[in-house]
């Protein structure tokens, strides 16, 4: 296999996951970021995001001298056969994506890059960025390709080395070609098309799951409203294989770093064409309800029909925006605990992934360094990420140091039962609250 000199700018989830990954399959890379301590902690081999197999894939790159880290994009390109674009498009004016961060690696690249260079955006553009990027460059001798990534959060070393597909996109079938190649290692099944195509995928992909999952939760909802199970009915509706078990857990709403700025990016461009994307605008409407949604039920199950959450202390597990990330962005379970803030409640959390530090969280919790000092004295006990050991925790435990008897499980993790014999009330998603026998019946 013939070895490519690749660069790759933006240090994040994207980008170093694909540094790492593509130092693993014997390439040579270097990795830029603007964020220079980032730099110097890469290149000690510290890596501050959580992610399963990613520090041992940078800290045998670095220890082979297969990857390097340097601040600024410029250091990183000069040598490159290929150059891997991995910066932020975060949610912009109006819900379109800011391209800020690309525009201002192309203006500080495009006079660095060798003859010959294939310039490949991996990070999630609108349809027409690759043009644009090309008119921006105005290089004919540099290719522009669109590789979207597809890695999940929480298991991105494994999602980059074993994708579902490849898809790249590019004017020039021989730079979409040679960009593929890269990939040839890993026997995913590849989608070779133009651009725009490439572009698109991306969005279509993100804003089918976040369909998905608005319209899980709606009908946990009308389960709720007709006294049926939603676990039943997603396990009845999944063996189905043209839909399938995934991305079918009811949930507080979805959240993270991508479905929600992609929904609004994509009814942006909808919108740019005159296209009314009402589908996708009920995907969204329907998960900001969701959020509200869990409030109230929260409120039903602590305080009854009519009470305040004015002062009342409620436990929360779980801030992150899914299990296995320390990410917090677009949390909804962050999204939840403002809400109930909102409304007067005291909050404490515990989430393994998060330090009792997180200064940003002040605000709006206080975290706790064990999940058994969240229970103390607290009405109730929300669950709003769905961790593991959640699981495990001695329930007994647990209700004796409540005040109240109630637990709302927004992922429908635990398991009634064990929440039961210890005397708790478990209130889930799409299906009816389950009481100790013991007790007297709380507001459902
Ligand atoms: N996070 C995911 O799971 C995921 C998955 C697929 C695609 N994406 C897309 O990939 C892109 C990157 O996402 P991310 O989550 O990796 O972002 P991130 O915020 O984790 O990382 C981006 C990195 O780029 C750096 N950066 C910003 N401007 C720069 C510049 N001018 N030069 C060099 N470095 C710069 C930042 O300092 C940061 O380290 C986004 O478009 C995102 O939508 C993300
Ligand atoms: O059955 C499910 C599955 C997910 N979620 C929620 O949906 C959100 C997104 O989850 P997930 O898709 O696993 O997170 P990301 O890591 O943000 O990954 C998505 O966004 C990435 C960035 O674009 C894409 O690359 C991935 O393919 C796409 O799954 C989270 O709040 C989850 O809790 C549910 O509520 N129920």
């Amino acid at each position: 296999m013939y070895r490519y000199d690749i660069a790759v700018i933006g240090t994040g989830y994207v980008g170093l996951t694909t540094g790492a990954c593509l130092s693993s399959l014997g390439h040579r890379v270097l990795c830029a970021d603007v964020d220079a301590r980032k730099v110097e902690q890469l290149s000690r081999g510290e890596v501050r995001i959580l992610e399963p197999g990613l520090a041992e894939l940078v800290r045998e790159g670095l220890a082979a001298g297969r990857l390097g880290f340097v601040l600024g994009a410029a250091n990183a390109v000069r040598d490159a056969d290929v150059v891997f674009l991995c910066v932020p498009t975060p949610m912009g004016e109006g819900g379109a994506a800011d391209l800020a961060a690309v525009e201002s690696v192309v203006e500080e690249v495009r006079d660095l890059l060798p003859p010959g260079c294939v310039l490949v955006n991996k990070s999630t553009v609108p349809v027409g960025t690759a043009e644009r990027v090309a008119e921006l460059i105005g290089r004919p001798d540099v290719s522009v390709v669109s590789n979207p990534e597809f890695l999940r959060e929480g298991s991105a070393v494994h999602d980059f080395l074993n994708p579902d597909r490849i898809v790249v996109g590019a004017q020039s079938p021989a730079a979409a070609e040679r960009v593929a190649a890269l990939y040839a290692r890993l026997g995913a099944p590849t989608v070779l098309t133009d651009a725009a195509s490439a572009e698109l995928v991306k969005y279509a992909a993100n804003c089918f799951l976040a369909t998905k999952l608005s319209y899980v939760n709606a009908m946990a909802e009308l389960c709720e409203r007709v006294g049926a199970n939603i676990g039943d009915v997603t396990e009845g509706m999944g063996y189905d294989r043209r839909i399938g078990q995934a991305f079918l857990q009811p949930g507080p709403g979805w959240g993270g770093s991508c479905l929600p700025k992609d929904t609004q990016a994509l009814l942006q461009v909808a919108e740019s064409v005159g296209f009314d994307f009402t589908l996708l605008r009920a995907t969204t409407d329907s998960n900001a309800r969701q959020r509200e949604r869990m409030v109230d039920k929260i409120a039903h199950a602590c305080v009854g029909p009519h009470g305040s959450l004015r002062g009342v202390r409620l436990g929360l597990l779980g801030l992150t925006f899914k299990a296995g990330t320390n990410d917090l962005r677009d949390s909804p379970a962050l999204a939840v605990a403002t809400l109930l803030r909102e409304q007067g409640a005291e909050l404490v959390a515990y989430d393994p992934a998060l330090s009792v530090h997180q200064a940003e969280l002040t605000e709006v919790v206080r975290l706790l360094d064990e999940p058994y000092a969240v229970a103390e004295g607290a009405a109730g006990l929300v669950l709003l990420t769905e961790w593991p050991e959640f699981r495990a925790l001695d329930w007994g435990r647990m209700a004796n140091l409540l005040a109240g008897r109630v637990v709302v499980d927004t992922r429908n993790h635990l398991d009634p039962d064990v929440l039961s014999r210890a005397g708790l009330s478990w209130h889930g998603l799409g299906n009816q609250p389950v009481v100790p026998a013991s007790s007297v019946r709380v507001p459902a």
